[in-house]
């Protein structure tokens, strides 16, 4: 299925919504409600939903477990899928306490660091290896992705190991966008670049 990164997003963000609604008891949610929480339209959210081929929208709108059971059967893996943190410092460590335990097929097993201080210890119970073990390592327990969190300085030396370790996945949290083969998927996250986003459509509106 061809489905645009848009899209893909959206649909997480669709989930998040119903799992927090399942959690309060609510059973059933029209497609503008939802629309509504997440600021687009009902058209939109419909168009959605159409793409990944569920229509069962009812007089009481959609089932919320239906829903879902359905998006995670889009987004989800079969088998849980291993990730990796290179660079196990401040924002390496709030990731993986953050993220551990959110979602059942995505999981944080290994850390990976220069720092004799944290490789070949246990970070918040994930083990840390060294960059050294970091093909070997990747093999062995089956990582397919890498959050990497590392300085900036360093991050474009981490493209050829990663390549070499046949990750397929990166998501990219230093400040240098990076670009992989064909095959591996990255998602470059600049804080700053989205703050200045931000601070641009704030000072658009105040001047209009
Ligand atoms: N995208 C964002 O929103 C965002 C927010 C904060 C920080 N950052 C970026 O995240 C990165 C980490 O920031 P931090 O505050 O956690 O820094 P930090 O100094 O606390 O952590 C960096 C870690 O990387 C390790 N490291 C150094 N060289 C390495 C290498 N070659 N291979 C593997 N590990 C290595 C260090 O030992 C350290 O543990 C920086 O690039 C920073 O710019 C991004």
């Amino acid at each position: 299925m061809n489905i645009p990164e848009k899209t893909i997003e959206r649909l997480s963000e669709y989930r998040r919504t119903l799992l927090s609604c399942h959690e309060q008891g609510i059973t059933h949610i029209f497609s503008h409600v939802l629309a509504g929480i997440h600021g687009i339209t009902a058209v939109q959210v419909r168009r959605d939903l159409m793409l990944i081929g569920f229509s069962s929208d009812t007089k009481k709108g959609y089932d919320v477990e239906v829903l879902i059971d359905f998006i995670s059967g889009i987004l989800d893996n079969r088998s849980v899928v291993n990730i990796g943190v290179i660079g196990m410092g401040h924002l390496g460590q709030a990731l993986t306490k953050y993220f551990n335990g959110r979602r059942s097929k995505l999981r944080i097993i290994a850390a990976f660091d220069v720092d004799p201080q944290k490789a070949g210890h246990e970070i918040d119970h994930i083990p840390c290896y060294p960059m050294e073990r970091f093909e070997e390592t990747v093999e062995q327990l089956d990582i397919k992705i890498v959050i990497l969190s590392p300085p900036t300085a360093v991050a474009s030396e981490l493209v050829v190991p990663i390549i070499n370790a046949g990750i397929k996945g990166v998501l990219n949290f230093t400040s240098m966008p990076l670009n992989f083969p064909r095959g591996i998927f990255v998602e470059n996250y600049d804080i700053t670049t989205l703050l200045e986003k931000v601070a641009y459509f704030v000072k658009e509106a105040e001047e209009s």
